[in-house]
């Protein structure tokens, strides 16, 4: 018998009032992958997440967590979570909290590995009020893993941490992947969800807009980034086949090129060399700008297309 999804949402509508936070929205996890899910403020991420760990009843639509329904996945440790707002009992130590979390599993993460995976190992005898923002993340990321739940769901896990501890949070990441464990995460970092995530999920007003992988999602946006050095004038440039913006600083031009043969051919034609030639696909962000830009323009969400939905 096949395995039930990791996370299995369906048609999933949530409403604050008059708000429609979340528009119908399918999103189906097999086990093992890690996914992103993007989007801009107010897209939905934290409404679909919290719905999904059935913090409160959706306005329509199912959630099953591992085959069941929210509650019980998450009673029988099977869900590890850590959300936007998690909180820490005060006038606690780290320490003191963790232990009390582990007790809960029959078979909790162990201890040193636990410690190690959550870059907490000088943080047991501190106050959980005395710890900074990304302390307190990494706290509450030793929480979340602490009964080695087959899933995860962690809303902008890293939105507090330092350069070294979102890096950390990656090789943590990548190796509970390879550990079989399913992650899905919610997150502004576009480099996070590129370097981490085998699937990334962009969110727009309560609706998916695009569900791929990165590679996949970079690819909707057709046009290419020329650049190369020029001591000279920019005289031209904006005039070239296929160029839709001229930009870059000092002697670097950069020019956004619906067609970079074109371009190139012209280029060329026109002078002898071009120093520090580089010819770039788009990056993850300019592919999410184009994505979102592009949907909040329209002025009937109904009619959004969406061609890169994953059915891995
Ligand atoms: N408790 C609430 N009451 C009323 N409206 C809410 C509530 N929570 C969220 N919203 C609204 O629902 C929409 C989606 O919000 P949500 O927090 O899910 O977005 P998000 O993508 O997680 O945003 P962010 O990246 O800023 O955390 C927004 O328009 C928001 O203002």
């Amino acid at each position: 018998m096949p395995e039930n999804p990791a996370l299995d949402v369906e048609g999933l509508t949530v409403r604050y009032g008059a708000t429609v936070a979340v528009d119908a929205l399918d999103l189906h996890v097999p086990r093992g992958q890690t996914v992103a899910l993007l989007g801009s403020n107010g897209a939905g991420k934290s409404s679909v997440l919290n719905a999904t760990l059935g913090l409160f009843r959706p306005a329509a639509g199912h959630v099953r967590l591992l085959g069941r329904a929210p509650a019980d996945a998450i009673r029988s440790g099977g869900v590890g979570a850590m959300l936007q707002h998690g909180g820490l009992p005060s006038e606690t130590k780290v320490g003191e909290v963790l232990t009390l979390v582990r007790r809960r599993y029959a078979d909790p993460w162990p201890l040193e590995d636990l410690l190690a995976t959550a870059g907490i190992e000088g943080l047991l005898g501190r106050g959980v009020d005395a710890l900074s923002g990304g302390q307190r993340q990494r706290v509450l990321l030793a929480l979340a893993l602490a009964g080695a739940p087959p899933l995860l769901v962690l809303d902008e896990p890293t939105s507090a941490m330092d350069v070294e501890g979102r890096q950390a949070f990656w090789t943590t990441m990548r190796g509970l992947a390879d550990r079989g464990h399913t992650v899905v995460f919610a997150t502004h970092h576009l480099d996070e969800a590129d370097a981490v995530a085998d699937r990334v999920v962009v969110v727009d007003a309560g609706r998916v807009v695009a569900d791929g992988s990165a590679a996949a999602i970079k690819s909707r946006v057709a046009g290419r980034t020329v650049s190369f050095r020029c001591p000279g004038s920019r005289d031209g440039l904006t005039g070239l086949p296929g160029v839709t913006a001229v930009g870059g600083v000092g002697e670097l031009v950069e020019l956004a090129t619906s067609d970079a043969e074109s371009t190139l051919r012209a280029l060329l034609a026109d002078r002898a060399s071009l120093p520090g030639l580089e010819v770039r696909g788009a990056t993850l962000e300019q592919a999410f700008l184009h994505l979102t830009t592009q949907h909040t323009t329209t002025q009937h969400p109904t009619t959004r297309t969406v061609d890169e939905r994953s059915t891995r």
